[in-house]
């Protein structure tokens, strides 16, 4: 790899800071969020979106309670432009949520933009940009530093002077690839805008310092933003904000721990769409928080309908893994963990019931699922999934949540051993009712035509004391046999062993059957009987469904006699 052809950032770029107090501190509360998928994730889209998608996407943010969203850069298309006036003559906005406009400083689009926002009911905030690194200095714009300030300055006054007076707009700067450039010119560039915009606590200014092209650890931009933070003149008429990109994968950290060094803001998008990598992802930010005990102030209680949404905006699905929301995130294939998980949701419903304390309201501890699924609105059942990597507590947990039948440990390796040759033999995975299905086949051992011992009937005789009479049909040949026993099942046992067939009953579960995709055991079944048993010196396990439990146990009495006449 010729990566001597590359610079690391400390030659690139001053880092500021020698000492920080970002390390010590910690998130206690969610940032100001601003989605700029509407903007920055827009124009990162091979097909950007149309009028129909943007205002499906916008109606998702201001019912996930985001109150203030980028909406468009209105002088770089009609759509975006068209979409902004949308807004302007509609409620479609509520009026606690403020519109953001995005505009390059240079007057005739700066003309155009302000021109989108007349009328707005909204409070609306005009975002000016521009890059002020040395190479975008250099090889973009061929200004020096000084004529580079003035067209930003220049920019500012256009914006005062258009839009200054009105009431409802506030103004915001970005100097874009604020992570390459260096510290003071950055910082006095900042300064300068606040002074002309007249940066007030009731009417502050947002510096918006982004990483447009993320180039190193999170700690360095965490010092950058700290600098600004410490440095920045009328800190208390400064809303200091965010824009992480995601080029080196740590969009989140970066936000993180800029939101540690004093950021107030974050800027991104749901789920991380835009330029290049992405720009950060501030639905893992929030739900992050979330995580840690702190309200993101955003509603993330339907994920699916929010992944529903973003895909059909974005025409981009969204990953499996994507932290949070991926289809797959709350699932688990193996062993170990589906066992672990098992065990924590078995404890936390134990310790909701002890504690009269709602099991969405409990504190969380159920290992290997960072949050409880059903916080983001999905449930318990995508949870646990079979295949050839599973073991028997994943076995176990989709029978019970699907069937209600808790399988004897015994049993549960046996029949693991079952559920693992199908799997390795298939290579696909095995569905709670295809789980039902192979259990059925191993150990209901159904009646066939080819069945050679068959039980006819079995009564109950009166007297003193009361027997009971089973008829059997063995190899074609009618016998019945009456049995002093405790009940049908021990005398069905007796009955088979005269015949000469030596199965000994070890031990039985009676369960009831319930719920499943196909509603029951099938035939109406609701009773299940499990039954270990003893031919020779081999133990094995049978079972037998019925519309009662001694009807299922009589099942399982024969599903273990044909199991030992092949
Ligand atoms: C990091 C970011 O996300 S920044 C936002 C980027 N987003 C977009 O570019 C999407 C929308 N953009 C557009 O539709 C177009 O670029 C427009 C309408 C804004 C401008 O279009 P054009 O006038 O054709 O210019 P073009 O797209 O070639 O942009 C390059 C010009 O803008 C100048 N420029 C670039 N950024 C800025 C800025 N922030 N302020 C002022 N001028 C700028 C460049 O120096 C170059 O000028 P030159 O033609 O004199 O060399
Ligand atoms: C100009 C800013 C806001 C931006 O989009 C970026 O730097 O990525």
């Amino acid at each position: 790899m010729p990566s001597h052809r590359y610079r690391d950032v400390y030659s690139r770029v001053q880092v500021p800071l020698t000492d920080r107090d970002w390390p010590g501190k910690r998130l206690t509360h969610a940032p100001l969020w601003v989605p700029v998928d509407l903007r920055d994730g827009n124009q990162a889209l091979a097909e950007p979106m149309d009028p129909e998608r943007k205002r499906r996407f916008f109606e998702l943010m201001v019912r996930m309670g985001y109150k203030e969203i980028e909406v468009g850069y209105p002088s770089a298309s009609q759509t975006d432009y068209d979409f902004v006036r949308l807004l302007a003559g509609t409620g479609l906005a509520p009026e606690d949520v403020t519109i953001v406009v995005f505009t390059p400083a240079r007057r005739d689009l700066i003309e155009r933009t302000v021109d989108s926002i007349r009328g707005m009911p909204n409070p609306v905030v005009i975002h000016l940009y521009t890059a002020t690194a040395p190479t975008w200095r250099d090889v973009v714009l061929g200004k020096d530093r000084d004529e580079l300030r003035q067209i930003i300055l220049d920019g500012g006054r256009d914006i005062l002077e258009l839009a200054g007076a009105l009431p409802n707009v506030r103004f915001e700067f970005s100097p874009e690839v604020f992570n390459l450039t260096e510290p003071g010119y950055v910082l006095d560039i900042c300064d300068s805008m606040t002074e002309l915009w007249l940066a007030t606590p009731e009417r502050p200014v947002i510096l918006n310092l982004p990483a447009t092209v993320e180039v190193a650890t999170p700690n360095v931009y965490a010092d950058q933003i700290e600098y600004m933070h410490r440095h920045l003149d009328r800190r208390d008429s400064v809303i200091l904000s965010v824009h992480p990109h995601n080029d080196r994968g740590t969009g989140v950290a970066c936000a993180e721990l800029a939101l540690l060094a004093g950021a107030q803001r974050v800027e991104g998008c749901i789920f991380g769409n835009g330029e290049r990598t992405g720009n950060v992802d501030i639905a893992t930010l929030a739900l992050n928080l979330h995580a840690q005990g702190v309200d993101p102030m955003v509603d993330f209680s339907d994920i699916d309908e929010i992944c529903r949404t973003v895909e059909y905006c974005t025409r981009i699905p969204l990953h499996e893994r994507h932290p949070y929301a991926g289809d797959l995130v709350h699932t688990a294939f193996s062993g170990t963990h589906q066992d672990a998980i098992r065990k924590g949701f078995a404890e936390h419903r134990r310790r909701a019931e002890e504690s009269g304390v709602a099991e969405s309201e409990l504190d969380w501890r159920v290992p290997y699922l960072p949050i409880d699924p059903a916080d983001i609105g999905r449930t318990y059942d995508a949870v646990i999934r079979v295949n050839s990597q599973s073991g028997k507590g994943g076995i176990v947990h989709l029978l019970e949540t699907g069937y209600g039948i808790t399988l004897p440990r015994r049993l549960q390796i046996d029949f693991a051993r079952h559920v693992q040759h199908h799997t390795d033999t298939t290579g696909t995975e095995v569905t709670t009712a295809g789980l039902w299905s192979l259990f059925r086949r191993t150990y209901l051992t159904e009646r066939s035509t080819v069945d050679n011992v068959r039980l006819v009937g079995w009564e109950t005789t009166g007297g003193d004391t009361p027997a009971i009479r089973i008829t059997l049909t063995v190899d074609g040949h009618e016998r019945t046999s009456t049995h002093r026993a405790a009940d049908p099942i021990e005398a069905l046992g007796a009955a088979v062993n005269e015949a000469g067939i030596p199965v000994e009953i070890l031990g039985l579960v009676q369960q009831s059957l319930r719920g499943g995709d196909d509603g029951d055991g099938g035939d109406g079944e609701r009773a299940l009987c499990l039954l270990e048993y003893r031919t020779g010196t081999v133990t094995g396990w049978a079972a037998g469904c019925g519309d009662s439990a001694p009807a299922a146990g009589m099942n399982a009495v024969m599903s273990a006699v044909r199991r030992t006449r092949p």
